[in-house]
């Protein structure tokens, strides 16, 4: 290839792994790739794409490293459109999962992917479509090889793979590895067929050598390979409370098998959304979550169920310890390179500010030899005017006895004499004058203030510098404790939440070896019902109960950070419909507590008491329960009743959902084309068929067949009114200012990442349909939204799962599909207030 149509190449090193990583781009189009960018320099290469005006569209690893944390996450939030691509044998989740014959291209570029396993199954090396480079990621080093002891390693792979894709590159293409551990930069096939001490070997010497290597296992292999691998990096940006608006159009248009332009496969046929490990992981991660879901249930029975129920509940046990340990581990880590960072900050603002005081200090010191120096000028001037006043003196004394013909004279010369004199003390009086205002730090007026700053101003600048850079200093140092607090808090929770699933592990271990002797499992519907302390679910059915005495386990559930993830409709719940009870203001917190508390609350599923879900009767009571006592197969026909049910419900809210839309659309077209006043529209559920609305009523709350719209667009729509016809005190409520349309007032919300409290000013609106916080009632700086659609719950936190918060009697949550919110009022009257209101929107999600 002319030099004019190589790509812009770069190759970049991050020093604590030793890892190279390669930007490549077109010249012309801008578009580039890199390979194996590293957390510790995702700055300084994001500065780089920037500043060279790039346009990042792939970030590729060649292997799932085992050494360093890979940035391409990260990444992908800084870069709006990057995608991650990865082999599809890494097992690692990525946007694009590569297969052999691949092409990335970019611009008027490719690399093509050559599956080279060995150091691990996933390694790659990626091929310039040319053929002038490679990029062999840790097959091919400099003189070596990737080592082949962990990771699915097979040195008989790794042979092969270098004899067969790379030796048989070109003899002078330049080769390019992922790591160097003595300062060289890049080699060619032909030295490397050459000079290569491991792979000039026959096969059975190569492995010999492989296997006997004895190296030291790479220093963050436990953070990195999990991390790498497995990790969900939304959960990190969850954390982190960052927008996953790049990530999440991603991933929605890869579900819909969109192809990325710039990817080419060999063979066809196969989406990467359907055969990537992307997907796979996705579903497998959901199938984990969706079973940890259901782990608190199997595992809070007191009757116990069978031995491999039990050993499968342990299995999932063991993953999701080994999850939760990969996750914090990981925030861990991102917490200590945080750390590090403002270690580095503030190390970086104490040596500026020792500098300065450094200069400060030399200022004074030249200050003072200066104003010695003039003082000694001074007493020299003092002395030569005080000489000519005494010779004037003198002279004044000699006239009288002088000739009368010399006198007139010698009074002319003394007259002159006396002038010279008087200007010169009066100049040294001037003089004196100023150095002593400026001893006295007096600043002079008439000084010339173009040529010279004055000393007194300067030194005032210095003080204002000093005192600024003193106070970056102690914020950073402030910065500096508050990670580390968050350090030591984090690896208490993750011990805390090992303590917890071992626990668990524990009681199943033991709970399993119980079960022979156990004579009735399974068989006494009373026993789940009178007995099991907070729930059990022969999923999807879940059966509430309100706890009488809360576990530690089951306080300690809501926490987990996979169990509220992708709780979606579909997996939601139906026992929660018609079980909610509103109780008036005057109840206390605890009172209001149990019947809520152990119920999902949801829109217009209130008042009364009444058991909307008829199918879920027996568990709602415990004189209902015992009288059912269903056996196990009823159970099951049961399930499989509700599982039907459900799929129904799903299909007509889907079916109602389009009616609602078109409707909707054909209203907004209608205000368009026509200023006269349209008649009402039917409700959408009015227009369904008959067994629609049968299934309709069947499973849904009893209230909210008139409510096939969310509340807040029904016609006239009082937001206050609703809230005061609920019974709630909404006049005397101080905190609060509920409008028609709005509810805004401070909350206490617990953050994402750090379990702090802070208070922010909540707005519940719906005209934007949101819930969204504000640093101040100023409504200034926004620093969080929920919409509607996404808010599935709100409910009481009487598992007191906040366990740190500062009014746990007065700390309800909010569930959106992806994250736990918890909330503090400031009083009973408006938290309830606030759950009624909040609980409206969730007719909003319900619909999707
Ligand atoms: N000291 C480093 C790890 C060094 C290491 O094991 N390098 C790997 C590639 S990164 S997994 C390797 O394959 N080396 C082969 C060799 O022959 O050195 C650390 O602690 O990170």
């Amino acid at each position: 290839m002319a030099k004019s149509e190589a790509p812009l190449f770069r190759q970049l090193f991050e020093s604590e792994s030793c890892t190279y990583t390669y930007l490549l781009a077109d010249k012309i189009t801008k578009e580039a790739v890199i390979i194996d960018p590293v957390l510790e320099t995702l700055d300084r290469d994001v500065k780089l794409v920037q500043e060279l005006g790039l346009n990042l569209k792939v970030a590729v690893n060649t292997h799932c490293h085992a050494d360093h944390i890979t940035s391409t996450g990260l990444m992908k939030k800084k870069i709006q459109g990057l995608k991650s691509a990865i082999s599809k044998h890494s097992g690692a989740s990525a946007d694009i999962q590569l297969s052999e014959g691949d092409d990335i291209t970019f611009g008027k570029h490719r690399l093509t992917v050559r599956e080279t396993p060995g150091h691990t199954n996933g390694c790659v090396t990626l091929v310039l479509g040319d053929g002038s480079m490679a990029f062999t990621g840790d097959a091919l080093l400099i003189r070596g090889c990737g080592r082949t002891d962990f990771q699915q390693g097979s040195a008989r792979k790794l042979y092969h793979s270098i004899h067969q894709k790379v030796f048989k590159l070109p003899e002078d293409c330049l080769l390019y590895p992922a790591h160097d551990y003595k300062g060289q930069t890049v080699t060619t096939v032909g030295e490397e067929r050459k000079y290569n001490p491991r792979l000039t070997k026959s096969l059975e010497e190569f492995v010999n050598i492989m296997d006997n290597l004895n190296l030291p296992n790479p220093k963050k292999i436990d953070i990195a390979v999990p991390a790498n691998l497995a990790f969900k990096w939304e959960r990190v940006f969850q954390a982190l409370e960052m927008p996953q608006h790049n990530m999440e159009n991603s991933r929605s248009q890869w579900q819909q098998g969109l192809r990325q332009p710039w990817i080419t496969r060999v063979a066809e046929g196969q989406s990467p959304a359907s055969s990537g490990a992307e997907s796979d992981t996705e579903s497998s991660s959901t199938e984990s979550e969706k079973s940890c879901l259901k782990k608190p249930e199997v595992r809070s029975l007191r009757v116990l169920p069978s031995p491999s129920m039990l050993q499968h509940c342990i299995t999932e046990i063991n993953q999701q310890k080994e999850e939760l340990k990969i996750e914090l581990q990981l925030e861990i880590a991102l917490l200590q390179g945080e750390l590090q960072t403002e270690k580095k900050q503030l190390h970086r603002h104490t040596q500026k500010l020792l500098a300065l005081q450094q200069q400060a200090r030399e200022r004074v010191k030249h200050k003072h030899s200066d104003r010695h120096k003039e003082r000694e000028s001074l007493e020299e001037e003092r002395h030569r005017v005080e000489e000519l006043k005494r010779r004037c003196e003198e002279q004044e004394k000699l006239i009288p006895s002088q000739p009368e013909s010399q006198r007139q004279q010698l009074i002319l010369q003394l007259q002159q004499q006396k002038e010279a004199m008087e200007a010169a003390v009066r100049a040294f009086e001037d003089w004196e004058f100023r150095v002593l205002e400026q001893e006295s730090g007096i600043a002079d007026e008439d000084e010339d203030r173009e040529d010279k700053p004055k000393e007194g101003e300067s030194e005032g600048e210095m003080k204002k510098e000093i005192s600024r850079q003193q106070h970056v200093v102690n914020m950073a140092q402030e910065r500096v404790q508050q990670f580390e607090k968050q350090l030591k808090e984090m690896e208490k929770e993750k011990e805390r939440e090992l303590n917890a699933l071992r626990k668990e592990k524990r009681e199943l271990i033991h709970a399993t070896q119980m079960v022979p002797k156990e004579k009735k499992p399974l068989t006494d519907w009373s026993n789940f019902t009178s007995s099991v302390p907070c729930m059990m679910s022969l999923s999807p059915l879940t059966v509430h109960k309100p706890p009488q005495e809360p576990s530690k386990e089951a306080a300690s559930l809501p926490r987990r950070r996979s169990s509220h993830r992708n709780n979606r409709l579909s997996d939601r719940p139906l026992s929660v419909q018609g079980l909610v009870r509103t109780l008036p203001d005057n109840q206390t917190t605890e009172a209001y507590t149990s019947p809520i508390s152990s119920h999902r609350l949801s829109n217009g599923h209130r008042p009364g008491n009444s058991n909307g879900g008829g199918l879920l009767t027996p568990c709602n009571s415990e004189a209902n329960s015992r009288a059912v006592s269903p056996c196990l197969l009823d159970l099951v026909e049961i399930e499989k009743k509700l599982r039907e049910a459900k799929a129904e419900r799903e299909r007509l809210l889907r079916v109602r959902a389009e009616r609602q839309r078109l409707l909707l659309e054909e209203r907004s077209q209608g205000q368009l084309n026509s200023s006269t006043e349209e008649p009402p529209e039917p409700e959408p559920q009015q227009r369904l068929e008959p067994e629609a609305s049968e299934a309709i009523q069947v499973l849904s709350p009893p209230s909210s067949e008139k409510h096939s719209l969310p509340l807040f667009l029904t016609p006239n729509f009082d937001l206050r009114a609703h809230v005061e016809s609920l019974g709630h005190g909404v006049a005397s409520c101080m905190d609060l200012r509920l409008t028609p349309r709005r509810c805004a007032g401070f909350l206490t919300k617990r953050g994402g990442r750090v379990k702090t409290w802070k208070k922010r000013w909540f707005l519940f609106d719906t005209d934007h349909k949101r819930l969204a916080y504000y640093t101040d009632c100023d409504e200034r700086k926004l620093k969080g939204v929920m919409y509607f659609q996404a808010i599935e719950e709100v409910y009481y936190d009487h598992l007191r799962t906040a366990t740190s918060s500062p009014r746990p009697s007065l700390t309800f949550c909010v569930k959106t599909y992806d994250r736990l919110f918890f909330l503090v009022a400031s009083n009973a009257v408006s938290m309830r207030i606030w759950m009624d209101v909040i609980v409206t929107a969730t007719d909003e999600h319900s619909r999707y």
